[in-house]
């Protein structure tokens, strides 16, 4: 019995492909993604529930409707669907209610849930009636894979000049049109690239597509680029490329892919791998196919009347222009005449050209302009906003200088928070690592001893496990994903040293394995929330009350037992009676204030509480962090 890709059963069907995977786990079908493939009896299975589904029209006969359109009316039904059944519920529910015995706040409460969950999914609602917008693709991959060479060949072969025989200028970014649509390739290729931009705060690329070589197969910075894509959770194509050569082994890269858990579909698994030949063309179609399908899973949208965002992609001063910034537009429209801010800088954008040179007036979300208006170059990844005139943008500027220098002295003075004396309250903590070593089997070694160092509250996450010293590129995958880099028997070079200290990431190196494991043990700790326990401090008895017209009422104590310390818990007893439970929050002897006083001595005891008598036995006792 033949087998049918998922994918070309969608669109065989006129359906969307995420429809089309919401009936499948309806029927409890499995698979992997779209691309996988199902039996000839479960497709006609398929045809008779969509064909149901549009009242018994052969389902294949309403393959030519406009696609959106009838998406639209599919959501919209839901959302009325919704509310109706929402409204119903509310209308049903009240009587209910109101049996139900809930207290009036209790009824306030729940009205305030239905209240969010309602809103949340008008806002679902909402975003599910925006247009689709196009994806942002990155390229990755070793040295040498064929980077370039890719982006080369769907540039020439998939983007038109506008100015005859003019050249396109780089801008950092270009739209290629596919039979699927739009696509925008991000075109300074590489993870530093990429990983630079999420530094600032900013995602650009939707989907990665990391090239290996196939007579080549996996090499360090391939495993770099996986980490950080993994490290974005942007989804990742694989592009098997170089597949013209007599060489190429195709087989043995989806083979090594297995041994770092990417499990391609042909072993079973949901990692997508394309064979590509950037030479020859062979396969770019594929690709460029494969992209538009992770797309639309992703179900990438944005509001091109929204409000404007950006980023920047990259810029340049040219001699004679000026600074020369390319945007990227994620959200809202960007037109000729706005005013935008990047940092604490500002610039009116007089002229715009998108990315095949022509000139524009107005750019939506996903495309990259190139605009001319700012008087200092941006860095790639700053985020670009607009406002309505110059004044605003002095005044969020303004703004931002202010919280900028607040955050510089915040930082001198370190302020502990409720977080740092209590920690995080219960929730599982992960520990970020950068393992870097000098061979395969020391990292194995490694990986194996920390694997049993897991606990039920601390996880470990090997962002990247790479063979040789550490690069730059860790230290920015380790500044964006708060990770600690340890390396073994490799030493960092003063570059990446440097770079560490300014990124204040931790990089440390060991010679000794175990050395490297007390570092592991001491970041789990690190992480494991405290355990406070009380303890004993001491215990006076109060000889005489004095009354204090500032701090209160003091109580003249004598310590008959251990000490007493400024800032204990403090509990009073009156005979057998419990009568007060605080805290110390001032001794004195004599005239002074004091930290602590011993057994035997005399001293006032100054309580946040006024009703302390003669008589009374005062204990006190600390909360001290327990070793776990
Ligand atoms: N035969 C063959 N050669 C290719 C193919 N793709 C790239 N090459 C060659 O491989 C070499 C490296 O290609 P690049 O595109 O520069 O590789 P890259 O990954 O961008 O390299 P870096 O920018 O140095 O990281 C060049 O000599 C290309 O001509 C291909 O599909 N087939």
């Amino acid at each position: 019995m033949s087998k049918i890709r998922i994918y070309t059963i969608a669109k065989e069907l006129g359906i969307e492909n995420a429809e089309m995977l919401s009936i499948l786990d309806d029927l409890g079908i499995e698979y992997k993604s779209v691309s996988s493939t199902i039996e000839e009896d479960t497709v006609e299975l398929i045809k008779g529930i969509v064909a149901e589904g549009r009242g018994s029209a052969p389902a294949v006969a309403q393959t030519d409707q406009p696609q959106p359109e009838k998406q639209e009316e599919v959501n919209t039904d839901t959302v009325q669907n919704d509310q109706a059944k929402t409204e119903k519920s509310r209308v049903d529910q009240t009587p209910a209610q109101a049996d139900s015995g809930l207290s009036a706040e209790e009824l306030a409460e729940l009205a305030e849930l239905e209240a969010e969950e309602a809103a949340e999914q008008a806002a679902a609602a909402a975003r599910a009636e925006l247009p689709h917008r196009a994806p942002v693709v990155t390229i990755m991959g070793h040295v040498d894979h064929g980077k370039t060479s890719l982006l080369d060949y769907i540039r020439s072969s998939k983007v038109a000049a506008k100015e005859a025989g003019g050249i396109t200028q780089h801008v950092g970014a270009f739209e290629a049109k596919t039979s699927k649509g739009r696509v925008v390739f991000i075109d300074t290729p590489g993870h530093e690239a990429f990983t630079s931009i999420r530094a600032r705060g900013a995602n650009v690329a939707d989907i990665a597509v990391i090239v290996i070589a196939a007579d080549d197969s996996l090499m360090p910075q391939t495993r770099e680029a996986i980490a950080h894509a993994q490290a974005a959770k942007v989804p990742m194509l694989v592009a098997i490329n170089k597949v013209d050569l007599a060489q190429a082994d195709p087989e043995r890269v989806k083979a090594d892919l297995t041994t770092i858990n990417l499990v391609p579909e042909d072993y079973g698994g949901d990692v997508i791998t394309v064979p590509v030949s950037a030479r020859t063309g062979e396969g770019v179609e594929d690709l460029l196919e494969y992209i538009s399908l992770t797309a639309e899973l992703e179900d990438l949208r944005a509001d091109p009347k929204g409000e404007f965002g950006g980023v920047i992609i990259e810029s340049r001063v040219d001699k004679q222009a000026g600074v020369l910034a390319t945007v990227m537009v994620q959200e809202g429209t960007l037109k000729v005449g706005d005013f935008l801010v990047v940092g604490e800088n500002y610039g009116k954008v007089k002229a715009m050209t998108d990315s095949a040179g022509g000139r524009i007036k107005e750019a939506g979300p996903s495309t990259p302009v190139q605009i001319l208006g700012f008087s200092e170059s941006p860095s790639s990844g700053e985020l670009v906003s607009r406002t309505e005139n110059e004044h605003a943008a002095r005044e969020l500027i303004a703004g931002r200088e202010e919280k900028r220098r607040e955050e510089e002295e915040a930082r001198k003075k370190p302020k502990l928070s409720l977080d740092d004396i209590l920690g995080p309250l219960s929730e599982v903590q992960t520990v970020n690592l950068i393992l870097r070593a000098d061979t395969q089997g020391s990292l194995e070694a490694i990986q194996g001893i920390l694997a049993k160092k897991e606990t039920d509250d601390v996880k470990l996450n090997v962002l990247l496990a790479g063979i040789g010293a550490p690069t730059e590129g860790d230290v920015l995958l380790a500044s964006t994903a708060d990770a600690t880099i340890l390396c073994f028997s490799v030493v960092p070079s003063g570059a990446v040293k440097k770079a560490a200290e300014n990124k204040e990431i931790d990089l440390k190196s060991y010679r000794i394995i175990y050395e490297m494991i007390d570092e592991v043990d001491r970041l789990i700790k690190g992480n494991l929330e405290p355990v406070y326990e009380e303890q004993y401090l001491g215990r006076a008895e109060v000889r005489m009350v004095i009354r204090h017209p500032k701090t209160g009422n003091i109580a003249g104590s004598y310590i008959t037992d251990g000490m007493f310390k400024r800032g204990a818990k403090a509990m009073v007893t009156r005979g057998k009676e419990v009568v007060y439970e605080g805290n110390v929050v001032g001794l004195k002897r004599f005239k002074d204030d004091v930290r602590e006083v011993r057994q035997g001595l005399e001293c006032g005891i100054n309580l946040d509480w006024d009703e302390v008598q003669e008589g009374d036995i005062i204990e006190a006792s600390e909360m001290v962090e327990v070793e776990q």
